[in-house]
């Protein structure tokens, strides 16, 4: 489905220059759950951008479906490409003049979708993720989870064959983590996505993904299948303190 070709970045600033990536070269399955871990800083999000058609590649390759994406591509073909992912940004980037449902609903208008037409899209993803009695909220008003789910939602609403994750739980507790995990597999199976999750928490990808690449300084350390845990350890203050509450 995705095939990525030596890709390498690097940032040019006043500081200098910084090798995000190099020399990257993999493929994604369609259907698959693919983790990208690292230490801060490995280059987990550049990846992400990359794959997302969000910037370009200093050098190398992108291809959908055995086609190339490059500065060849027409700006239409292009955009089809890109409405075929969509991407929950770590901190959830939620526009908070814009109810919870006008927020999910929003890459429809983009789209010209009539107003009744996505308002009623918008509310069937609400309802998916279990936030249909907020759909008049603020996003002020949410909570981390609460806000993660609209981002899903919003996420979901264009219907894409490609789902990117950028840390989709570093900001939650565990129990919360686990609620949002077990909304991605949900989402997993209901729409068959793609589904390519960055996360550095090694037990999200253990509970999470089939496949595993690693990568260290910009360049892939390992790639391939890791062994799933089948549980999300979710640990309470009393196993924290080794003590019951008083
Ligand atoms: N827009 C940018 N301008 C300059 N340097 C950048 C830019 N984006 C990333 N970098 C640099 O590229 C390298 C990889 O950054 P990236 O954000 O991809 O890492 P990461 O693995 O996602 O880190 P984290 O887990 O902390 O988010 C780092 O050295 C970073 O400073």
């Amino acid at each position: 489905m995705i095939t990525v070709e030596n890709l390498s970045m690097d940032f040019t600033g006043k500081a200098g220059s910084a090798k995000a990536l190099s020399d990257v070269s993999f493929a994604i399955s369609a259907g698959e759950i693919l983790g990208i871990v690292g230490k801060s800083g490995a280059g987990k999000t550049t990846l992400l951008r990359l794959l997302s058609f969000q910037m370009r590649p200093n050098s190398g390759r992108i291809l959908i479906d055995g086609e190339p994406v490059d500065h060849t591509t027409s700006a239409r073909a292009l955009r089809r490409i890109v409405q075929q992912s969509a991407t929950v940004f770590q901190g959830f980037s939620l526009l908070y003049n814009r109810n919870v449902v006008e927020n999910v609903a929003l890459p429809l208008k983009l789209r010209g979708m009539s107003r009744s037409q996505r308002e009623e899209k918008a509310r069937d993803l609400l309802n998916f993720v279990g936030l249909a009695h907020r759909a008049r909220a603020y996003p002020i008003t949410l909570s981390g989870g609460e806000a993660q789910r609209v981002a899903i939602a919003r996420a979901l609403v264009t219907d894409p064959k490609i789902l990117f994750l950028d840390e989709p739980t570093s900001a939650l507790d565990s129990q919360t983590s686990k609620d949002i995990l077990d909304l991605v597999k949900r989402t997993h199976q209901t729409y068959g996505v793609t589904i390519v999750l960055v996360s550095h928490q090694i037990e999200v990808v253990r509970y999470m993904c089939d496949r595993v690449l690693h990568l260290e300084q910009g360049r892939i350390k390992r790639l391939g299948p890791i062994q799933k845990a089948p549980q999300f350890h979710v640990e309470t203050m009393e196993q924290i303190w080794g003590m019951p509450d008083v």
